[in-house]
């Protein structure tokens, strides 16, 4: 071999191979979504821009790089936006192994959030959530029956005006225990509190055996919902079917027990359970078993991991800002004046202007649910741009609010821009349309409830205020929220 074969071999080898598998492999994920496309569209198909990313990957690295391991998540739509431009405010890509649109602005959220039967909710793990559940079930006659159940049962002011004194003796009682404990992991003290509440709220349960199994169970449930789905022993999907399983079991228990007691009886409990079976639509038909347990269960699934956070989130915004702390302890202490040590009301809380409005920022900021997934059910176009058949739609809820267009310096947190309401569109955190959050009322009373508690009797601080946030499975700072908690 003469020296110039030996540079042209060693460019090859060094060089042309490597560029020719990054081309590959960049190509790749295009050429095998996109082509069959061009095919059907007689070789042309405009679809939103964006990146279909790596084989078997797609974009999922790159989405965990900005999310866990540079910890800014929004960055993950900025540098779209910059590469790709504004546009329509919707890209392509390929994550959690499909191929799917990512929606990112007010009227693209919204016209697929209004489109239920085009655009039906997708979850990876219906067998979890429980086939017959609110939040399952699919869009249209069926979705609307179970939704009027359970928001008669959680999310009416009827039941709410009951639920306000049902969680109160639980709240009350356990900031009495942090503050004779002193130090506390924030999180793990919430998570607690937030189930006793469920149980109580949900089948009548107190504090016990049967409750600590409960929330065990529910552990091994949430811990499956956002794992692969591979069902074989060890996996965290496994442990959560056998979970859920054993969880179904014994609210199976108490409702075959409810079954045989008397009328009376039930009436007195007044709980989720005895709503779901009494309820009657507007033919007089009712429930089945199934179906009251499938709705607890999901309701537990959906409820518990998202208040604990928020009230977790309220905790850590109020030990950072002072100031909002004053005026929410001044409008509380000003209405616990007249209660001679009653609990508060419902009415009094729709009359606390300022803590919802802490209440709203704290959600906003919090962004619990970064994005929601929808499936295209048929080809559909938006402004131009074709939504293929069968790809994913992941609704980026999080960038209406971090985004300074629609909230003015959105990352402080400053309850005060609540004194106006946001730019229509702006404020998704509990989605939007025919599947809007089923107890978004019940999480605001819940947490609203917590910060009367906290700030009439109550101060608290950090004690790593640097501590870094995770942003998986949920925002999260990395210490638990770990703080000296004390009485006035
Ligand atoms: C701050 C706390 C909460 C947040 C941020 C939140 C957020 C959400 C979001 C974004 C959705 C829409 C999912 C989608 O469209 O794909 C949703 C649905 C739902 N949420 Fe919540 N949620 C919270 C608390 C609760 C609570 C306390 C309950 C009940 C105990 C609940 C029950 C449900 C149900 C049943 C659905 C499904 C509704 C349907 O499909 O019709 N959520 N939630």
């Amino acid at each position: 071999m003469d020296i110039d074969s030996e540079t042209w071999w060693f460019a090859l080898v060094f060089g042309g191979a490597p560029l020719l598998i990054w081309v590959m492999l960049k190509w790749s994920n295009e050429i095998r979504y996109i082509g069959p496309l061009k095919l059907r569209y007689g070789g042309y198909i405009k679809l939103p821009p964006g990146n279909m990313g790596l084989p078997y990957f797609g974009e999922m690295l790159i989405f965990l790089w900005y999310f866990k391991i540079l910890r800014r998540p929004d960055d993950f739509i900025l540098s779209k936006r910059q590469r790709y431009g504004e546009g329509v405010g919707l890209y392509r890509t390929c994550l959690f192994g499909t191929p799917s649109i990512i929606s990112c602005s007010p009227a693209s959220n919204k016209f697929f959030l209004q489109q239920d039967d085009s655009f039906p909710i997708s979850w990876p793990s219906v067998e979890l959530l429980g086939e017959s559940s609110v939040a399952a079930v699919a869009s249209g006659k069926a979705h609307t029956r179970l939704r009027s159940y359970v928001s008669n049962a959680i999310n009416s002011p009827d039941a709410l005006k009951r639920i306000v004194l049902v969680v109160q003796p639980r709240i009350s009682s356990s900031l009495q225990l942090w503050a004779d404990k002193g130090t506390l992991n924030g999180y793990k003290e919430i998570k607690k509190v937030t189930f006793a509440n469920i149980g109580k709220m949900f089948a009548n349960f107190e504090p016990g055996p049967v409750l600590d199994l409960l929330d065990g169970y529910f552990v091994g449930i949430l811990g499956g919902v956002r794992a692969q789905r591979t069902n074989v022993p060890g996996t965290a999907y496994h442990h959560a079917l056998k979970c859920r399983k054993s969880a179904t079991d014994i609210f199976r228990k108490e409702l075959e027990s409810r079954r045989v007691q008397r009328k009376s009886e039930i009436e007195e409990r007044n709980d989720l359970m005895d709503g779901l079976i009494n309820m009657k639509d507007e033919q007089g038909k009712q429930l089945g078993d199934e179906e009251v347990l499938d709705n607890i269960v999901s309701l537990v699934i959906a409820g518990y991991e998202s208040t604990t956070v928020a009230s977790m989130w309220a905790l850590y915004y109020l030990a950072k800002f002072p100031d909002v702390l004053q005026k929410l302890r001044d409008e509380n202490n000003a209405v616990t004046q007249n209660k001679k040590g009653d609990f508060i009301t419902a009415k009094d809380i729709s009359e606390l202007k300022y803590t919802n409005k802490v209440v709203e920022e704290t959600i906003r900021l919090a962004n619990i649910a970064p994005f929601i997934f929808r499936l295209a059910k048929e080809d559909t176009e938006y402004q131009g741009y074709k939504i293929p058949k069968d790809w994913g739609i992941i609704i980026w809820l999080r960038h209406l609010h971090t985004d300074p267009r629609n909230y003015n310096d959105p990352m402080s947190f400053n309850p005060d821009r609540w004194n106006g309401s946001a730019k229509p569109g702006t404020f998704q955190v509990f989605g939007g349309g025919a599947r809007i959050c089923a107890g978004n009322m019940l999480a605001r009373v819940q947490i609203a409830i917590f910060l009367h508690h906290l700030a009439i009797g109550y101060k608290w601080e950090l004690i790593n205020p640097g501590t870094k946030i995770s942003y998986l499975p949920h925002p999260k700072p990395d210490d638990e929220l770990q703080i000296k908690f004390g009485r006035i």
